[in-house]
């Protein structure tokens, strides 16, 4: 077992290395920067950062096992992900069926990245329905029918930057199942689990956990359980997912948007002349934004959260309702977004009051720091 030392290079670190420097106060002060590689057994790991929160709320004791369900998920598509390319994982799946119902063809990836969280989440017993961007219809979990949770999630986001080894990412939101969803043994099966699957279509204000783990230079899990944002990185030298990032507040105003504007033709003139303004330093702040695309939502909403500014996907006169899903993507990540001091909007309304009528509906996305985001409403007005 490696001896304490800490770490001294990582500055968004600070809260978790000034725990690893409670303990190795003894240390010698500054660690030279080669040194980059050990952990104390007093490091803020994930597990254990669920077990004090449940230790201080009950509530959160059932959210323990799925969230530690979901890391280990998370730590097997991470390990997928990275390796893609040497176990011959890139690509499509290939093969009849292998388009989902939105018409999108299925990355190989996408396939294996949904049957590993489906399987996670199953064997917490937790779950009575699950909804996921490649599963055409929501999915009852017969052994937990009448569990307590709905989860809802994108196995693998921006999966078309997964051959070229951009940043892709999982997103997930955890819903409780409305009392009447209960399922007593004599009940009527079929219309019980019509209850069930309606309880997938829920809103945004009624998720009470949602997170990413986004797959990069770092492995990066971020959520919400309703009390802030953390992040954690996966340490490879120990597998753990490590808090890297305490109590995350997205600046109330940044210098980056990020929209893929090959689309600005077809934007509404609102959203044009806003992105016109902030790029010629002309809008509120009078700073010149920088534009940052990556094409993978939770790459972009990542930087967003850290760097601030304003990340989206408009709709359009091609897409009036924009590319992202509500369900599993807008509405877990303006969760985050909004937890973190931030805003999110469809440009007209609060994305999370909206109440879902399909599993697969999208929405237009805007989320970021709050007043860029507040700004853009204005221009849209
Ligand atoms: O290539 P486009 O049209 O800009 O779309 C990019 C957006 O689509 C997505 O890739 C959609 O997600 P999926 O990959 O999960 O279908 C987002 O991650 C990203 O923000």
């Amino acid at each position: 077992f490696m001896p304490a030392a800490v770490h001294r290079s990582l500055a968004p670190a600070r809260s978790s290395r000034a725990v690893l420097s409670m303990v190795a106060t003894e240390a010698p002060p500054a660690t030279p920067a080669a040194d980059t590689t050990v952990h104390s057994a007093s490091a803020m790991t994930l597990s254990r950062f669920m077990l004090e929160q449940s230790m201080k709320n009950q509530e959160y004791q059932e959210l323990e096992a799925l969230m530690s369900s979901i890391q280990v998920a998370c730590k097997m598509i991470a390990n997928l992900v990275s390796r893609a390319g040497i176990t011959d994982l890139t690509g499509m799946q290939g093969g009849g069926g292998s388009v989902n119902i939105q018409g999108e063809e299925q990355k190989k990836l996408d396939v294996i990245s949904n049957d590993i969280l489906k399987e996670c989440l199953r064997y917490t017993g937790k779950l009575g329905v699950i909804a996921s961007e490649e599963e055409d219809h929501p999915v009852l979990v017969e052994e937990a029918f009448s569990a307590k949770y709905v989860a809802v999630f994108d196995p693998l986001d921006g999966s078309s930057n997964i051959d070229a080894a951009i940043s892709t990412g999982t997103i997930f939101g955890i819903f409780e199942e409305k009392e009447e969803c209960l399922v007593e043994d004599d009940a009527d099966l079929d219309e019980a689990r019509l209850k069930c699957l309606l309880n997938t279509l829920q809103p945004g204000d009624n998720l009470v956990a949602a997170g990413y783990c986004m797959y990069s230079s770092s492995t990066i899990l971020v959520f919400t359980m309703g009390n802030g944002v953390n992040g954690f990185t996966l340490d490879p030298t120990i597998g753990e997912f490590v808090l890297t990032h305490p109590n995350i507040q997205v600046p109330k105003r940044g210098k980056i948007y990020s929209f893929n504007e090959a689309n600005s033709p077809d934007w509404d003139t609102g959203l044009q002349n806003y992105v016109e303004a902030i790029k010629s330093g002309k809008g509120e702040s009078g700073a010149r934004y920088s534009s940052r695309y990556i094409g993978s939502m939770v790459g972009d909403v990542h930087r967003t959260l850290l760097y601030g500014g304003i990340f989206g996907y408009p709709g359009d006169k091609k897409n009036p309702n924009g590319k992202l899903r509500l369900l599993y993507e807008a509405a877990p990540m303006s969760f985050i977004v909004e937890q973190a001091g931030g805003k999110s909007t469809t440009g007209k309304e609060r994305i999370m009051n909206i109440h879902p009528e399909q599993v697969h509906q999208r929405v237009p996305t805007f989320l970021g720091s709050a007043d860029d985001v507040t700004e853009l409403e204005k221009s849209l007005k």
